[in-house]
């Protein structure tokens, strides 16, 4: 009973469930996409992700438009169809609010047992059908959040879902989910979209001299400011603590700036955030594990890349993590392998040996 089978019926095929079709188009399963723009739909079937019209009735229904439209449309879903229906919006309360007193106003309130919460913990700054990705999910978290009258088997098929993409699940209740996502997600996009907002009016030679760090810290700034803000508005509650305990800590950094000695309160506040970082767990959703990075210079030309990798390979290294750094103008680039400390020494051995500039 809860195999998933197909078909998936995708609402919303903008990167999200473009990608979500792509990945089970990929195993065979049968995936119709819909979308209130035509264009994205034709878009998302022309790319591979499904089909505009399949004439069998759903198995399983992902709802994957902006959070301000996903309650309406899980209860329409809920009513058309006897299928189990999930969404993948960053936030779980409101949508569920919303479909709480969607079916309540039509008498459809037990229909919501067939409705389990989802979100996928991977994404971009790009949307759209033709940001979808296959491999999206591939390796990442997905977080399942059925409510109180959730069936176990509607949950149970939400989970194969998560997998068939690729993902590992973890099941969290709603408001858990919400507070979860403030922490890890909605409040470094608001601290990626003020640190880039002062950018603005920045004088093209300050901006040459951008390094990794911008890029890092600025990258998610990128995202989509529409969606974004149905998130944190439907986020509010969670944030507003958040944004209050960093506003509390700036008042205290302002105040230390404005002293002759200002060492320790500066100390502090960076401290913290070496503590915090290391409890950011690592790729796979494993714990952190302590990886120390060698930088290596690399000509800008065709191949060398593959013959780094080669020669890292030959002595011996997995390499766990990656970082280029290739500013344009530039004749060489810089890469950073992240590998485990026991791998180190040899590492840069054979990689000194066979002609690299390595730096640790
Ligand atoms: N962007 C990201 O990185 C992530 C987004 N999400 C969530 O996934 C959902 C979709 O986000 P994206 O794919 O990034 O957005 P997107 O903007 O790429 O795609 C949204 C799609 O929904 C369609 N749409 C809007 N209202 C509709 C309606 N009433 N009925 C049918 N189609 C409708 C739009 O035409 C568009 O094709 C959101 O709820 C978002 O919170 C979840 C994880 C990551
Ligand atoms: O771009 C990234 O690194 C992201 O983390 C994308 C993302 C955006 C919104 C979500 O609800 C979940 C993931």
């Amino acid at each position: 009973m809860t195999e998933l089978r197909g078909p998936v019926r995708i609402v919303g095929t903008g990167l999200i469930g473009t990608s979500i079709g792509l990945a089970l188009a990929r195993l065979g399963v049968v995936v119709e996409v819909v979308d209130a723009d035509p264009d994205n739909a034709l878009m998302a079937e022309r790319i591979g992700a499904g089909t505009r019209l399949v004439q069998l009735e759903p198995q399983l229904v992902v709802v994957a438009v902006p959070p301000d439209h996903v309650g309406a449309v899980i209860t329409e879903q809920l009513e058309q169809t006897d299928a189990v229906v999930t969404d993948a919006a960053s936030v779980k309360g409101k949508p569920l609010a919303d479909a709480k007193a969607l079916t309540a106003a039509s008498g459809r309130t037990a229909d919501l047992a067939r409705y389990v919460g989802s979100h996928p913990m991977a994404g971009s700054e790009r949307n759209g059908p033709l940001a979808g990705r296959a491999d999206l999910f591939e390796g990442a978290t997905w977080a399942i959040t059925p409510h109180e009258t959730s069936d176990p088997d509607a949950t149970e098929l939400v989970r194969r879902l998560a997998e068939a993409c690729g993902a590992r699940t973890v099941e969290l209740s709603v408001p858990d989910h919400d507070l979860a996502v403030a922490r890890v997600s909605h409040l470094p996009q608001l601290m990626s979209s003020l640190a880039a907002g002062t950018l603005v009016d920045a004088p093209a030679e300050h901006l040459e001299l951008s390094g990794q760090g911008v890029r890092d810290v600025t990258r998610i700034a990128a995202g989509d400011p529409g969606l974004w803000t149905q998130i944190v508005a439907a986020n509010s509650p969670a944030l507003s603590g958040l944004l209050e305990q960093i506003r509390d800590e700036l008042d205290r950094l302002l105040i230390a700036l404005s002293k002759e000695e200002t060492d320790d309160e500066v100390t502090a506040v960076l401290r913290r955030g070496v503590s915090g970082a290391v409890r950011v767990p690592g790729k796979h959703g494993t714990p952190h594990i302590e990886l120390v990075t060698v930088l290596v210079t690399i000509p800008d030309r065709p191949g060398q890349l593959a013959r780094l990798f080669a020669d890292a390979a030959a002595s011996g290294a997995n390499v766990e993590d990656l970082r280029i750094d290739h500013s344009p103008g530039r004749p060489v680039g810089e890469v950073e392998l992240a590998v485990k400390p026991a791998s180190v020494d040899q590492l840069v051995e054979v990689l000194t040996e066979r002609g690299w500039v390595v730096h640790r």
